[in-house]
């Protein structure tokens, strides 16, 4: 199932956000969008998945979800957004509530999402007794548990230490193995970008507009080698390149707000 921007323009009142926006995430298919702060990036994700309608343009999906999809598209949130007082399972669960499944379909939907997040032995607890690494990886099982066409993941990493960090995209390498799902990505961090994504969608400053899309020439699995970390280097100047100006133009101007 594809994913497609097509021709997105955004106002708040007098604000203009994002500016003719168009780019496909094709099946299978990790996407990043970086840019400047204040750019849209949050806001472009929150139409990509239909919480917000733009001003021009739509977003659309193509083809068919994957078999037993129960939602094409499923966010995964910078503050993992998690219910305090249910359980891990209990809030893997929740997406799955209002659905026509069985429990005996719920059980297994869960404990599938459980394992792939390797949270089996900790159904039972409650967030606040998680690290943060943990609370996110109850967050991606929350979104895997509707078993997504593609993830749509607002600086999912940002709340959490490099160590963390770097765990958690381990993770996330595993998950998108297989290529049965595709993901948004928006991050401000370029080496996150470069090593998850398979194009990056550069937004310039607001309103962000596609300034360059870049294709990452190496394969998932292999960026992390030692072999290839030059290369990737150099994607991630480029990229920065790109943004400095304008990053140093948007954290005046967020200073002088
Ligand atoms: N609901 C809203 N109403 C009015 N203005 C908004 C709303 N949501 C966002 N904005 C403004 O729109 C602009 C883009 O915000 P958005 O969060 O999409 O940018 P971003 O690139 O994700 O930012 P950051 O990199 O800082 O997370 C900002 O100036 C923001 O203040």
């Amino acid at each position: 199932m594809d994913l497609i921007a097509e021709t997105i323009s955004h106002r708040f009142d007098a604000l203009d956000v994002l500016h003719d926006v168009s780019f496909t995430v094709g099946a299978g298919e990790v996407v990043a969008i970086v840019g400047p702060s204040g750019c849209g990036k949050s806001t472009l994700l929150s139409i990509l998945g239909g919480l917000l309608q733009p001003t021009a343009g739509r977003a659309l999906l193509r083809g068919a979800p994957p078999p037993g999809s129960l939602n094409p598209l499923t966010f995964v949130f910078q503050d993992f957004a998690l219910l305090p007082w249910a359980s891990v399972a209990e809030n893997v669960a929740f997406p799955l509530l209002h659905t026509s499944q069985s429990a005996l379909q719920r059980a297994a939907a869960v404990d599938d999402a459980l394992g792939r997040t390797r949270l089996l032995d900790f159904r039972a607890v409650f967030p606040k007794q998680l690290s943060g690494g943990m609370r996110q990886r109850v967050g991606i099982a929350r979104a895997l548990v509707v078993r997504p066409a593609i993830l749509l993941m607002d600086e999912p990493l940002s709340a959490l230490d490099s160590q963390t960090r770097e765990l958690l995209m381990e993770d996330f390498v595993d998950l998108l193995a297989d290529g049965t799902m595709g993901a948004v990505y928006v991050t401000h961090n370029l080496e996150e970008a470069v090593r998850l994504a398979d194009r990056i969608v550069v937004l310039s400053r607001r309103p962000g507009r596609i300034r360059k899309v870049v294709s990452v020439p190496v394969k998932r699995r292999e960026r992390d080698e030692a072999s290839v970390r030059t290369q990737l280097l150099e994607l991630q100047n480029e990229l920065w390149s790109l943004i400095r100006t304008e990053a140093i133009d948007a954290e005046r101007e967020v200073q002088h707000a």
